[in-house]
């Protein structure tokens, strides 16, 4: 299996996150990927292939044309206006406020894209998170070409970004974005499984009243769990799309047993509704030890989870997501690949 993957993610590594009322070290940091890079590397995978320039075409079919300008603008304006820190957003357009248009000021305008505040932005954000779309979109290419799989190790993550929205430490989303590329290139329905511990908002935002691509989601219970305001199960999507959207919210503690369940269940899905291609949004926070998720998955469950997965006989393209045990991430990751691999 072909690994893409791109430095230019170092790009963005904010000094801060928001947590619990103090600024701590970005549990999204650059690590994370050096241990999946070694894991990958342990387990004699190929090389990974440094992704060319991103399609930006496909990018703004997906994301609106004001928010991918505001992404690019974003540090200039930041510090123009004479802020000393790092963009993290303070004023959000609440309950019943205007929601239709963004302010012309730069802090208002952080506050109307951004859907949390603990993602901070700084001035090699675009360009890392133009990157890591670029790498999901060779990872893309290679199975389109005819690999059986592929695996663009992203960073920033991508499946809490919406058309308009950043947040969760995502800014483009690189698995609605491979989707879109399977359908572009004649895939009449491709399917994306989430099997971050978080709930892809931003993947089944995007597709929630579309017919053509099916989105299925495990995560924490939205009671409980970042993103919180989106991934009930009675979210099943809209007009052309009412169907083909499936949420597996479950709760603090849940082990592996019940979460392979709701697996073959949502694999089961993807395949009655008769999915030709497959995307993955691969987040291994589902990990006992993580250190901001509640399940209890331990490391060879995810090589049994990329087993079931491989069995579903896709050609399939797994984007990196979160996960935040550093120490575990790259075992957790290579798992699911090679999981996968051995179906
Ligand atoms: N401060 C502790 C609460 C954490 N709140 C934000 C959680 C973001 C999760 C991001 C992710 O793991 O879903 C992704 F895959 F996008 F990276
Ligand atoms: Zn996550």
């Amino acid at each position: 299996m072909q690994v893409f993957f791109s430095e230019e993610h170092r790009r963005h590594f904010p000094q801060a996150e928001l947590n619990g009322g103090e600024f701590v070290t970005p549990f999204e940091r650059p690590s994370r990927v050096e241990y999946v890079l070694a894991r990958l590397n342990e387990r004699g995978f190929a090389p990974p292939v440094a992704p060319g320039a991103p399609d930006m075409a496909v990018v703004r079919g997906l994301h609106d044309a004001g928010y991918l300008e505001f992404l690019e603008a974003a540090w200039d304006e930041w510090k123009a206006e004479g802020f000393a820190g790092e963009i993290i957003a303070a004023s959000f357009p609440a309950r019943r406020m205007q929601i239709a248009r963004p302010p012309r000021n730069i802090d208002g305008k952080v506050g109307y894209y951004a859907l949390a505040s603990e993602t901070a932005m700084t001035g090699g954000t675009w360009t890392a998170a133009l990157s890591s779309v670029a790498s999901a979109q060779a990872a893309q290419r290679a199975v389109a070409s005819g690999a059986r799989a592929a695996f663009g190790l992203c960073r920033p993550p991508g499946h809490h970004a919406a058309s308009d929205m950043y947040g969760g430490y995502c800014f483009i989303n690189n698995a609605a974005v491979v989707a879109q590329m399977f359908r572009n290139d004649g895939a009449d329905r491709v399917a994306v499984l989430d099997i971050d511990f978080h709930h892809g908002n931003g993947t089944q935002d995007i597709f929630f009243d579309r017919g053509d691509v099916f989105f299925a989601s495990l995560h924490g219970a939205p009671e409980d769990a970042f993103p919180y305001f989106l991934g009930y199960a009675d979210e099943v999507g809209i007009g052309a799309g009412e169907g083909a959207t499936v949420n597996y919210p479950m709760l603090p503690g849940t082990g592996y047993a019940a979460w392979a369940e709701a697996l073959d269940a949502a694999l089961a899905r993807i395949k009655a509704w008769g999915a030709e291609t497959l995307v993955v949004s691969l987040g291994v926070d589902a990990y006992k030890d993580d250190p901001i998720s509640f399940f209890k998955l331990d490391s060879p469950d995810f090589i049994d989870a990329g087993r079931r997965i491989g069995r579903l006989g896709l050609p399939t393209v797994f984007c990196m997501e979160g996960g935040y045990a550093i120490e575990a991430v790259g075992i957790n990751t290579v798992n699911v690949l090679e999981g996968f691999n051995d179906a």
